[in-house]
């Protein structure tokens, strides 16, 4: 079978930019590419890298993009090379689309896939960093959401735990005690081992509120988040540790048994990832990169799959992120 192959880069800019211990991301780029059978099936795929995580950078994807033939056949498609994990996610899932005829792979027909983010308590909110966590955090509890991302490691950590501290009593005042909120706390590799001793103690007295503590030191400190989740009872995510399938099996392999962050979009070949996490029974949180629907749409059918042992609610509550009415389906008609 030959597909035809086409591709449009985008652009979106960030209502707000993303501030994390890495830095500040502002402008979300991207490829939405389609392939087309012979028979004029379509179907749709996105690559969205995002390289200070540990994926391809856009340009690389965009070489890659370009210098593939107008026609491509499943060998092209299978034979992504694993340094372009976002380039592997978005042809497969494209390939995907067409050839499972709009089935998920379990299955399940697509339009029946349960949309995290129209049901808000199957999603966790993502807070901006700083003060401003408090207000946001109200506003999503508002629109429905029950789980709420903050990212720390931004600003002075005496500052950050003290916010903790008022974000925790106004969770705990202003939302109906019966609601069972949970906060993530994500530091993108941005602490000291001292510093992630103090917020995990923090969390421990804090309690149950407290989902997990991600990614809190750097990729090359795997060993001492090994001591920090054996040492505290607030559960660890990894996350920059865990963005390629690769790193996913090393880490794996080093006896890493707690929670992956898992972000299909950079991860790589959807059905590689499939095998792994079924095989190995991966206590995973999907998680998004910003991605456009296309994009979301393929990294919530893997999960709709993946998520069963866990069921922990979608990292996708990011919609807010962006004010404009950005149709992705125009890139093809412009
Ligand atoms: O996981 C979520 O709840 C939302 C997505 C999210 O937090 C992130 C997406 C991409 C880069 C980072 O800003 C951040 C992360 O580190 O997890
Ligand atoms: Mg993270």
């Amino acid at each position: 079978m030959e597909y035809k192959f086409e591709f449009r880069p985008y652009q979106r800019q960030f209502r707000v930019p993303v501030k994390t211990s890495h830095g500040t991301w502002d402008l979300r780029k991207g490829i939405i590419l389609r392939l087309t059978d012979e028979k004029g099936k379509e179907g749709f795929g996105e690559i969205a890298p995002v390289s200070w995580l540990g994926s391809e950078t856009f340009e690389q994807a965009l070489d890659f993009c370009q210098q593939l033939p107008k026609v491509i056949t499943p060998t092209n498609i299978f034979s992504v090379p694993d340094e372009l994990p976002a380039c592997q996610f978005g042809i497969e899932s494209a390939w995907e689309t067409i050839t499972t005829h709009a089935l998920t792979l379990s299955g399940m027909p697509l339009e029946d896939l349960p949309d995290p983010t129209s049901e808000p308590e199957m999603c966790s909110g993502l807070l901006p960093p700083g003060q401003a966590a408090i207000l946001a955090c109200k506003i999503l509890w508002k629109k429905g959401y029950r789980t709420f991302k903050w990212k720390i490691g931004v600003i002075p950590i005496q500052l950050e735990l003290r916010i903790l501290e008022q974000l925790v009593q106004s969770i705990l005042e202003d939302f109906s005690a019966d609601d069972s909120i949970s906060l993530r706390l994500d530091a993108n590799g941005g602490l000291t081992d001292v510093e992630a001793s103090q917020w995990l103690h923090v969390c421990d007295r804090a309690g149950k509120i407290i989902e997990f503590l991600e990614q809190p030191l750097p990729v090359d400190q795997f060993d001492q988040m090994k001591k920090l989740s054996d040492r505290f009872s607030t559960p660890i995510a990894l996350d920059e540790s865990v963005v390629t399938l690769k790193q996913m099996k090393e880490v794996y392999q080093k006896g890493w048994n707690g929670i992956f962050v898992i972000k299909p979009s950079i991860a790589g070949s959807p059905s590689q990832i499939r095998q792994f996490c079924k095989s190995k029974n991966i206590d995973a949180v999907f998680s998004s990169v910003f991605e456009t629907e296309i994009g979301r749409e393929a990294a919530l059918r893997l999960a709709s799959e993946l998520n069963t042992k866990h069921n922990r609610p979608v990292g996708f509550g990011v919609n807010h992120w962006f004010d404009d009415n950005f149709d992705v389906h125009q890139l093809w008609h412009d």
